[in-house]
């Protein structure tokens, strides 16, 4: 499980829910569920949603959400964090209740698993706050009802995920952990089941990812094509990064709209989102780093 920030107010814990990157995403694939089988290869950015929680005595669970993107978002039942608590609570026959605080610092609906990495870091803070511990393969269940990157999101670490989400294979690719990466989403929300729908159904072959060259050269989004179809401004973002200085590697993740790059040096990282600010205000730009866990 990723490492636990200090608690804050006595009896107050905190998990960073981490943003999910699929470095590639190749779908195979529609399965008879109506979900695609992918195969994917998820990093995760030190960048993320911050939620802390305390015991509430009377047995309540309520939610305050906070932070940039806190108006895109209600904080009752649908949100995902809230979605987790009962799950969790439900599960284990808990009494005990909570008073979560979620700060919203990533872009929602956005691809990068924001809602998926809540559910996990809710799920993480729950049972320590609770201090229940559940079987691994019935936790990873709970997950995946929560949603299909929920599973990847538990441990946040660099893995290879196939089937619908929950098929994880960790992974050591030389060099990645700690590479500098800028995240940019061009201030549009995208359907992932829209854009799943648009994929014209070719598969063009397996994932292999031994080494970032092995990934750039042959690794693909396959959900590039519809995303752009729905919101060409992508296109705009994707360009946009390839033209930057010691950019490694470029790509959208997830079914978007929010693009990543790799990049060789802190400096040119910083360099490119300086550069990126000056033309597309507007946009939303994060400069973060791969999590080494
Ligand atoms: C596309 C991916 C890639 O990591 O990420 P995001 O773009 O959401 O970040 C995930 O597969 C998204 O997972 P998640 O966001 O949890 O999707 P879910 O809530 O489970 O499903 C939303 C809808 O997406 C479609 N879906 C999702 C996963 C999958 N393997 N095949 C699908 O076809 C289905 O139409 C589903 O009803
Ligand atoms: N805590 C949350 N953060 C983000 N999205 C959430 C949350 N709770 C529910 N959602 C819903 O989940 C959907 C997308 O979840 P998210 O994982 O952020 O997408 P993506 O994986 O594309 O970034 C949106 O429809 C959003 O309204």
């Amino acid at each position: 499980m990723p490492h636990v920030e200090a608690e804050c107010r006595a009896g107050e814990l905190v998990e960073t829910a981490f943003a999910k990157v699929n470095l590639a995403l190749h779908v195979r694939k529609r399965r008879p569920d109506g979900y695609h089988a992918l195969e994917s290869l998820f990093v995760f950015a030190e960048a993320g949603d911050r939620l802390a929680g305390h015991v509430r005595p009377d047995g309540m669970i309520s939610l305050r959400v906070e932070g940039p993107f806190a108006q895109m978002l209600d904080a009752g039942p649908d949100n995902l964090v809230m979605k987790a608590a009962c799950a969790l609570r439900f599960h284990v026959g808990k009494e005990d209740g909570a008073a979560l605080v979620l700060t919203k610092n990533l872009p929602v609906a956005s691809g990068i698993g924001g809602g998926s990495a809540d559910a996990a870091a809710a799920l993480r803070l729950l049972m320590r706050l609770w201090d229940v511990s559940i079987a691994p393969e019935t936790l990873e269940q709970i997950a995946l009802s929560l949603g299909s990157d929920v599973p990847a999101c538990l441990s946040s670490v660099t893995q290879m995920v196939s089937g619908r989400g929950e098929v994880l294979q960790r992974q050591t690719i030389p060099g990645l952990a700690g590479m500098p990466m800028l995240l940019v989403n061009p201030g549009v929300g995208v359907s992932t089941a829209r854009i799943f729908g648009g994929w014209d159904q070719v598969d063009r072959g397996a994932l292999a990812a031994s080494d970032l060259r092995q990934l750039v050269e042959a690794g693909r989004n396959d959900l590039e094509p519809p995303a752009m179809a729905v919101a060409p401004v992508i296109g705009e973002v994707l360009s946009g990064l390839r033209s930057c200085e010691g950019v490694a590697m470029a790509r959208m993740s997830g079914s978007g709209a929010t693009c990543f790059a790799l990049f060789d040096t802190e400096r040119d990282l910083v360099a490119a989102a300086t550069s990126l600010r000056e033309g597309h205000p507007q946009w939303w730009i994060a400069e973060t780093r791969i999590r080494s866990a």
